[in-house]
């Protein structure tokens, strides 16, 4: 039997443990624990709560002991842009905001006036997203340049965790990348963007490629667990994680579906056109320095909000049935929007945008939840429109990979209104993506082809084709 990988996929709204070996040519899942994830406000600031976090991390390792099982290996892969700055003494400065911080507001123009946008797009090929860490840095620069002179470290939250686990800090290229502070051609910290925004580029950690062995359990952590573990980094920003498991062997488009909704396609080379800038398309970095030429769709964070604003009355799959029985109701939203980012409630942010459009404005479960749903979908074809035309060709397929491709309502609107055949699956895409790079990393598996073809023979998808065309 092959050894066992641990995987910790940590994304906005959940956290799981997922153990993963190979028995007879199949990837062989897991789940032994799982918890909630989601942003706190601390302070003036929303923030993620990293110690709860760490501290689900060391529960979900400890349960390895109940199962008699001590893996070879564990990795850390999370949501991106978000970071600790730590201080000479190893201690965090602040709390580890998060993204949906309003911090950030206004701080995209104040860098434009230092790094043209067509400039930064062209070192970078990374899309502007007013959250990106370039942001968040410059807005630390402008209100609290204490914090970054005192910073001696800064890590992403993947490899804040890998820092506790073992003392050592390291920056992972997947997870860099989103940064917007990398030369998506020299793979490295862009130092002249950082000198010219006055950010100190010594805090920044040597930048190391996914199936990296980082190291091992520091002795607190192997007396607390009972055994050791190489700490292996694999594609460190979970999107990064998942689109390694998408089970298909030919080019085609992704969906990764959790919180955001990241659609795009992988690619061998960065793309930094004038359209790719106009579409506001992404050149993430991929495993086997590849990339993910992708963009953010608002994703089903907003059914979340909404889920929360009806007090988590009714589950996803409710909300999922509850809007199949509205058939009448059709009107959209922009969701990418930034006013959803973060409303201080979804439901009437989105029943503001229907009367401001003069659409019917929803107002059952039902209603809100198939707004959302087609929504989401209006802003999917538009990007394969987009896509296809930058590629100059059509892609027969959509892959829906991470927890949304449960949403079978969501997939079958997919299909009716591209007239792609959508393939649903791996939900757990993430964690998988994360496993398979580990076990290269030990030698039980030779490459990413290798893997592709495992993940294939591994897991189920479903398949949906269009049931009618939309008009
Ligand atoms: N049974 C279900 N039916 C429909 N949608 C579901 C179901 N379970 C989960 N989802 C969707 O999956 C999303 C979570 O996906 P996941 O990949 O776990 O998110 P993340 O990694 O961002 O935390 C939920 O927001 C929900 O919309
Ligand atoms: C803020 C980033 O765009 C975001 O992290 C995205 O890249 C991502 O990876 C989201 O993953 P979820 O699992 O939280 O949807
Ligand atoms: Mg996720």
């Amino acid at each position: 039997m092959s050894k066992y990988s641990l995987a910790v996929d940590i994304g906005a709204s959940s956290g799981r443990l997922i153990l993963g070996h190979l028995e007879n040519g199949k990837l062989q899942l897991n789940e032994i624990h799982r918890f909630e994830n989601n942003i706190v406000q601390k302070g003036e600031h929303y923030c993620w709560d990293v110690d709860k976090l760490f501290n689900e991390i060391k529960a979900g390792i400890n349960k390895c002991k109940d199962l008699d099982v001590k893996p070879e290996s564990i990795g850390i892969d999370t949501w991106a842009v978000d970071f600790v700055l730590l201080d000479e003494n190893n201690k965090p400065l602040t709390d580890a905001v998060a993204y949906r911080d309003p911090r950030t507001d206004g701080m995209m123009d104040e860098v434009f006036k230092i790094v043209p946008k067509e400039k930064l797009y062209l070192e970078t090929g990374i899309q502007f997203q007013k959250f990106n860490t370039i942001y968040q840095l410059y807005a630390l620069k402008q209100k609290s340049p204490e914090v970054l002179e005192s910073a001696k470290a800064f890590l992403m939250i993947p490899e804040y965790f890998n820092f506790l686990l073992t003392g050592k800090k390291a920056n992972e290229y997947t997870n860099a990348t989103s940064t917007q502070l990398v030369n998506a051609f020299t793979k490295k910290w862009d130092h002249e963007l950082l000198d010219k925004l006055g950010i100190n580029k010594e805090m920044f950690q040597d930048i190391k490629t996914p199936k990296t062995v980082l190291g091992t359990l520091s002795e607190e952590l192997v007396s607390e667990f009972g055994f050791d573990m190489k700490v292996v980094l694999p594609a460190t920003h979970d999107t990064g994680s998942a689109v390694i498991s998408v089970p298909e062997l030919e080019d085609t488009i992704y969906i990764s579906s959790g919180t955001w909704s990241l659609i795009g396609v992988e690619n061998r080379f960065p793309i930094c056109v004038p359209k790719a800038l106009e579409y506001n398309f992404t050149n993430e970095g991929g495993i086997d320095y590849r990339f993910r030429f992708l963009k953010n769709i608002m994703g089903l964070w907003m059914i979340q909000e909404v889920k929360r604003n009806y007090n988590d009355k009714y589950t996803f799959a409710e909300l999922v049935d509850l809007a199949r029985a509205e058939k009448e109701f059709n009107s959209i939203v922009n969701v990418d929007d930034d006013r959803f980012l973060k409303p201080e409630n979804m439901i009437e942010e989105i029943q503001y945008y229907c009367k401001e459009t003069n659409q019917q404005v929803p107002q059952t479960p039902g209603q809100i939840a198939k707004c959302v749903y087609e929504s989401l979908v209006d802003s999917y074809k538009h990007a394969i429109n987009e896509i296809e035309e930058i590629f100059e060709k059509t892609f027969p397929k959509v892959n829906v990979i991470g927890g949304g491709c449960q949403n079978e309502m969501l997939n079958q609107i997919i299909a009716d209104v591209t007239n792609k055949e959508v393939i649903a699956g791996p939900i757990e895409a993430t964690a998988i993506g994360n496993i398979v790079a580990q076990l290269m990393a030990l030698g039980e598996i030779k490459d990413i082809s290798q893997a592709r073809t495992i993940i294939k023979n591994s897991f189920d998808v479903k398949t949906y084709k269009q049931s009618f065309v939309r008009g």
